[in-house]
């Protein structure tokens, strides 16, 4: 059997989960997708998962929202217009077109790189890192490096979804992370 579990008793997520399409076998053999797609077709679904995070960072001090490519840039831009926080793309090699520092990381098979402009962040500032899912950790993690490098201040991880059974959080070094919803396989 798997499941969603509830992290409180906010009602909103009650209603965030159930639009969360789960996808078996994709992209590959026993992977549970989550597809967000479906998620974003429903308004007020959208608008309660833009909204929580909100709730949680206004007020903050928090003067940069990371995005990681591709789904952190649908959930990113609304958090950081809200609490008036820049937004800044962590993205994928060779998209960017300014100079960059990349890093590189080590997913389930393989590697892949995020990149981030320099100068888009300075020392000192607070930095939410924002993506739709964490499995692994291992992008995030890579996505806090970045950040570390050019001294800025990682002050949370915010996921709307964390895969808990891969033991993502275990790699974030302590760094706090705060999701919406879990998705146990058993
Ligand atoms: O915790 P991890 O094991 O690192 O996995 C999580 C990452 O995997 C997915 O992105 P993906 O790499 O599939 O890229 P995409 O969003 O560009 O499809 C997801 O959106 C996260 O960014
Ligand atoms: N199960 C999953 N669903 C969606 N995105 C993912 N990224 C890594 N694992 C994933």
């Amino acid at each position: 059997m798997s499941t969603y579990k509830d992290k409180d008793q906010d009602p909103r997520l009650h209603g965030i989960k159930t639009k969360i399409r789960v996808v078996p076998n994709f992209p590959k053999f026993g992977i549970m997708f989550q597809d967000i797609t479906t998620l974003l077709l429903d308004p007020k679904a959208f608008k309660d998962t833009i909204d929580l995070f909100v709730e949680r960072y206004k007020g903050k001090n928090i003067s940069v929202v990371a995005g990681i490519e591709a789904r952190g840039f649908i959930f990113g831009p609304p958090i950081a217009l809200a609490i008036g926080a820049k937004f800044v793309p962590l993205r994928k090699p060779k998209k960017l077109p300014g100079k960059v520092i990349s890093q590189e990381y080590i997913l389930e098979y393989g590697r892949d790189c995020l990149e981030m402009h320099v100068g888009a962040v300075e020392a000192g500032e607070r930095v939410l890192v924002v993506d739709d899912l964490i499995a692994t950790g291992g992008t995030l993690c890579a996505a806090m490096d970045l950040l570390e490098r050019v001294g800025a201040e990682v002050v949370e991880c915010a996921c709307v979804i964390e895969l808990p059974e891969l033991k993502g959080r275990e790699r974030l070094n302590g760094k706090p992370l705060y999701v919406l919803v879990e998705y146990f396989e058993i």
